[in-house]
């Protein structure tokens, strides 16, 4: 791919911010109030706008997939999209479980939970940012797709045949999720002090 925005790259041939991974990932962001407002339409009861609503979802999701691809092919990794790809992923997830809430379909806590770790690790992130960008783990990737899967469960309108078992199997995904993120925010918190990434610099070695 030719276009500008793979092929755009500062003097010393490291890619411009401005890049077709990253141009994705602001896409994932618009598409946030997109899905919102899909979900609040009607209380979340009609399945159509309920369709919208997982589809925003599902498109958005796709760009987390394929902004990272096109990164990686392109050699288009920039400290940008290291910090607001998982951002733009809080940003969609969190949206979701807050409206979610405040439909009565899931339960507080765990949205709380979610987003206290997600606030976490991004306050973590800002603050180490000196010491360079903190890049996704596979672990905070899996939790991302746990997250997602268990979303893309709660907003799909369920066939009548299926409907009684939605509730178990919604809330074991959930829980799922649940675990791997706390699990994965206490390992970055830990990553962190073991590279001595918090507190002040490490004094110069002598001799
Ligand atoms: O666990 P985090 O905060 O690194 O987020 C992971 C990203 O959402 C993966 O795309």
């Amino acid at each position: 791919m030719t276009s500008w925005l793979v092929a755009r790259r500062h003097a010393d041939g490291s890619p411009s911010a401005w890049n077709l991974a990253n141009a994705l990932t602001v896409l994932r962001v618009l598409l946030v109030p997109l899905m919102a407002a899909a979900l609040l339409v009607d209380g979340g009861d009609d399945p159509g706008w309920r369709v919208a609503a997982f589809g925003a979802f599902a498109v958005a999701i796709a760009t987390d997939k394929v902004d990272g691809e096109v990164a990686r092919r392109h050699d288009l990794v920039t400290d940008f999209g290291k910090l607001v790809d998982p951002i733009a992923d809080k940003a969609l997830i969190g949206t979701a479980l807050v409206l979610l809430s405040a439909l009565g379909e899931l339960p507080w806590w765990i949205t709380v939970v979610v987003l206290g770790r997600e606030v976490g690790v991004t306050v973590l992130r800002l603050v180490v940012i000196r010491r360079g960008v903190i890049p996704a783990s596979r672990g905070g990737k899996a939790k991302t797709v746990l997250q997602s899967l268990a979303v893309a469960v709660y907003l799909l309108p369920t066939p009548d045949a299926v409907a009684g078992w939605k509730p178990e199997v919604a809330l074991v995904v959930v829980l799922l999720a649940v675990v791997v993120t706390v699990v994965t925010g206490l390992d970055y918190l830990a990553s962190a002090v073991r590279q001595h990434r918090l507190g002040p610099p490490a004094p110069p070695a002598t001799g």
